[in-house]
């Protein structure tokens, strides 16, 4: 091995040099990086676990998710008083589909203390999502899968604080969710990245969701149970 570096390849151009790795876009990440059997075992594992999840949640009563909404809406609330208004000013929550919890209620109530409120919209399909603004006059309107999404009209931006609908969750941050790949897209393209806060169900926890090269973990889970994780430093 030539020890002047400079010397030996990129000046004289006769060579590559050994990584490219500090040119690679930040959000990019490499599918065959991982063995294709294990990608296979993975993927159907997480798939059989979104069904069981589903159910585990579709079971429960209107007076379980009622109290459920409500203490993560209070968890949420000492999140963000803890962490300083004024620093953190666009919050993105998500419209309740498929019996997740409502928030709806905080994100009146946010928006009546001067914050910005956002809502994810899958804009373009297997692309990152779109944080679009919502108040409480916003006429929602379709949007993929039927979601229920502020118009574009609506100004679109950047959120501070994150909040991600999830299905299953495990000790160290990391989520799974409906299987779009939405959520790890989106916080891999932001630049700073945002408080991101996981929102589920306490009892959807597991082992470990078997992280793959593009899982991003959260920096918080928060359950109806409260902070179950929280990222150190
Ligand atoms: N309330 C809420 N809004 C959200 C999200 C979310 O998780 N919750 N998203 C978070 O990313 C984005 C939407 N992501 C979604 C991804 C897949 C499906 C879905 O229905 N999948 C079908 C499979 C259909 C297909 O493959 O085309 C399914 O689960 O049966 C729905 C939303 C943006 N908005
Ligand atoms: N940064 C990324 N760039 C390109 N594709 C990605 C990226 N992140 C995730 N994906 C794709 O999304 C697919 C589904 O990801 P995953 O199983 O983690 O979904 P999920 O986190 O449960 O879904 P969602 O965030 O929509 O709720 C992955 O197999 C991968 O192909």
């Amino acid at each position: 091995m030539v020890a002047d570096f400079d010397s030996f390849r990129c000046r004289s151009g006769f060579s590559s040099p050994p990584c490219l790795a500090s040119e690679m876009a930040p959000d990019y990440f490499e599918p065959n990086s991982v063995d294709p059997q294990q990608r296979i075992d993975v993927a159907r594992w997480r798939r059989a676990e979104r069904t069981r999840l589903r159910q585990a949640r579709a079971s429960l009563n209107a007076g379980e998710r009622r109290n459920i909404s409500a203490a993560i809406m209070t968890g949420v609330q000492s999140i963000i008083d803890r962490r300083q208004c004024d620093e953190a000013k666009t919050v993105a929550l998500y419209w309740p589909i498929k019996d997740e919890p409502d928030l709806r209620p905080l994100m009146t109530a946010l928006h009546s203390r001067a914050f910005q409120v956002v809502l994810s919209v899958v804009e373009q399909r297997a692309a990152p999502l779109v944080f679009r603004l919502w108040t409480p006059q916003t006429r929602m309107i379709r949007g993929n899968w039927g979601i229920p999404v502020p118009p574009s009209t609506s100004g679109a931006l950047p959120p501070d604080i994150v909040l991600a609908p999830l299905l299953g969750w495990d000790k160290r941050g990391y989520r799974l969710g409906y299987g779009g790949g939405y959520f790890d897209r989106t916080l891999a393209g932001l630049s700073p990245r945002p408080h991101s806060i996981g929102i589920g169900l306490s009892s959807a926890r597991l082992a470990t969701i078997f992280p793959q090269p593009h899982d991003i973990a959260l920096d918080v889970i928060l359950t109806e149970q409260g902070i179950e994780y929280e990222r150190t430093q």
